[in-house]
C-alpha cells in the first residue's frame, strides 16, 4: 500500500488576485470566468502520486476581503505551506502580499514554507509588477516565487510541485 502523506496549504492575499482560481485550477482543471469572492474560506483536497508515495494536498482558501482578514490566523496556523498571491497587474496587491509577509513572519508557524505566485500572468501587457521586483523580493524573505495564470493553466501544478519539494526538503527527506 502506497503511504499517504497530507500536507495542509493555505491560500492568502488580496481580494480578487486569483486565490480560488488557482485552487480550482489545480483540483478540478477548471477555470470560471464569474467566480464569486470568497466568503470565509474553502477548503478543497486534492491528491497527487509522487514516486512511491501519494500526497494529499488539504487547501484552505482564504477570503481576501479586508472584513474576513481576522479570520486568517485559523488558517495559516498548523499550515506546512502559504501560497501568498498578487495579481502582476495591481501594483496595491503586491504591497498586501508583503503585509501577509510580514504577519506570517510574526504569527505564522516556524518554518512554513512561503510560495508567492504572481497571477493573472496572461495580462501580461498591462503588467504592473515586474517580475525582477517579485524575485528579489522573494530572494529576501527565503520564499518560492512563480509566475502563474489560473486562466490559461500556467505554472499552477508547479506551483504545487515546488511546495512539496521545499516541504520535503524542511522534513529532511520524509512528508510526515
Ligand atoms: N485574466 C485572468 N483572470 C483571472 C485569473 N485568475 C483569476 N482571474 C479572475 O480574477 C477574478 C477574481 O478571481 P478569484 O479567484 O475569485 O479571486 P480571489 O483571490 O479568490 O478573491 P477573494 O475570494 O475575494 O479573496 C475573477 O474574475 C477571475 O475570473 C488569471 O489567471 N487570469
Amino acid at each position: 500500500m502506497m503511504a499517504i502523506r497530507e500536507l495542509k496549504v493555505c491560500l492568502l492575499g488580496d481580494t480578487g488576485v486569483g486565490k480560488s482560481s488557482i485552487v480550482c485550477r489545480f483540483v478540478q482543471d477548471h477555470f470560471d470566468h464569474n467566480i464569486s469572492p470568497t466568503i470565509g474560506a474553502s477548503f478543497m483536497t486534492k491528491t497527487v502520486s509522487c514516486g512511491n508515495e501519494l500526497h494529499k494536498f488539504l487547501i484552505w482558501d482564504t477570503a481576501g476581503q479586508e472584513r474576513f482578514h481576522s479570520l486568517a490566523p485559523m488558517y495559516y496556523r498548523g499550515s506546512a505551506a502559504a501560497v501568498i498571491v498578487y495579481d502582476i497587474t495591481k501594483q496595491d496587491s503586491f504591497h498586501t502580499l508583503k503585509k501577509w509577509v510580514k504577519e506570517l513572519k510574526e504569527h505564522g508557524p516556524e518554518n512554513i514554507v512561503m510560495a508567492i505566485a504572481g497571477n493573472k500572468c496572461d495580462l501580461s501587457d498591462i503588467r504592473e509588477v515586474p517580475l525582477k521586483d517579485a524575485k528579489e523580493y522573494a530572494e529576501s524573505i527565503g520564499a518560492i516565487v512563480v509566475e502563474t495564470s489560473a486562466k490559461n493553466a500556467i505554472n499552477i501544478e508547479e506551483l504545487f510541485q515546488g511546495i512539496t519539494f521545499h516541504v520535503r526538503m524542511l522534513r529532511g527527506g520524509e512528508m510526515k
